[in-house]
């Protein structure tokens, strides 16, 4: 999938007609200082529009704990309320390559318990790809899935799953702490991860690691240097209202066109002037 935009520059921007974006293109992208975006998705419509518009990587997180059933944090939401989900997006998209989180308690027990996770994702839910949490400590389980031909996205720096051991949601690699973050990048590197997501790392030990590593990072609150980004797609949309991370930057607000549009509805009904002549039979 690596066209040539207009401007002749190869591009993971494909046509129509183009086959599904693959570890190897993004790889590709980094080696060409090519910037890419990442976005979650949850179900049919929000993937269909992000597949069209062709964001190259498309990650059924865990965040759908919070962001689609309604639970404080992600630690809550479990394998088989996920599985559905990401059938729904691999069904809904034919270029995106499709990552799925491995929620917490699907896999920090053993390889064994992250391969048998692992592949329901796929053989259940079509995944392409599967993202885990932790760095060194999860070597094992990385070397593992990529032995069983499964891509692995690793995710280190500020891991939600890990909110209460590491004492809420915050900044982790400052200072001195720079350089665990830093080891944990080499270790799912060697380990065989494919790209590694930094959540909430600084802009200078991110761009470090950036620099450092083959393999692309993929940043949330983790600076401009990155190779690639991603936000929860409710977030980059302003589907929700109140306080957001910092590192959320807002492209619309999708909570209020819904509002109006159900003030709207609303209104008409009890107006009594919907359903009108064309919507009758
Ligand atoms: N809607 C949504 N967006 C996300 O980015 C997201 C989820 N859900 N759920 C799973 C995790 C949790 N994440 C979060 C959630 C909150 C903060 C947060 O409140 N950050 C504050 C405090 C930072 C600090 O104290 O240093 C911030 O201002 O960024 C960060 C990451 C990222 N993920
Ligand atoms: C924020 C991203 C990286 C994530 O893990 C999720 O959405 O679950
Ligand atoms: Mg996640």
């Amino acid at each position: 999938m690596t066209d040539k935009s207009a401007d002749g520059t190869p591009s993971l921007y494909g046509g129509p007609g183009i086959k599904r974006v693959r570890i190897a293109h993004l790889r590709e992208a980094k080696e060409r200082g090519e910037r890419w975006p990442m976005l979650t998705a949850y179900d049919q419509y929000s993937a269909r529009i992000f597949d069209e518009v062709g964001i190259p990587v498309l990650l059924v997180g865990d965040s759908a704990a919070n962001n689609v059933y309604g639970y404080d944090t992600t630690v809550r939401v479990s394998l088989d309320e996920l599985l559905p989900l990401v059938a729904a997006v691999t069904r809904s998209t034919t270029r995106t390559l499709v990552v799925a989180d491995l929620p917490f308690g699907s896999y920090e027990a053993s390889p064994a318990q992250a391969l048998a996770s692992a592949v329901r994702l796929m053989k259940e839910g079509g995944a392409q790809a599967v993202k885990l949490e932790g760095g060194v400590r999860m070597k094992p389980q990385i070397e593992a899935l990529t032995h069983a031909g499964i891509p692995v996205m690793a995710h280190i720096g500020f891991t939600p799953q890990s909110e209460h051991l590491l004492g809420g949601y915050r900044v982790q690699g400052r200072g001195e702490a720079a350089d665990a973050v830093v080891a944990d990048a080499r270790a799912v590197c060697e380990a065989g991860a494919f790209a590694v997501v930094l959540e909430m790392v600084p802009g200078q030990v991110a761009k470090r690691i950036t620099h450092e590593l083959a393999i692309p990072t993929i940043g949330i609150g983790a600076g401009p240097e990155c190779d690639a980004q991603v936000l929860v797609w409710q977030d980059m949309a302003g589907m929700r209202t109140g306080r957001t991370p910092r590192f959320v930057k807002r492209y619309a607000n999708l909570h209020d066109v819904l509002a109006d549009a159900a003030r709207a509805y609303a209104a008409d009904v009890t107006a009594g002037t919907f359903p009108a002549e064309e919507h009758t039979f």
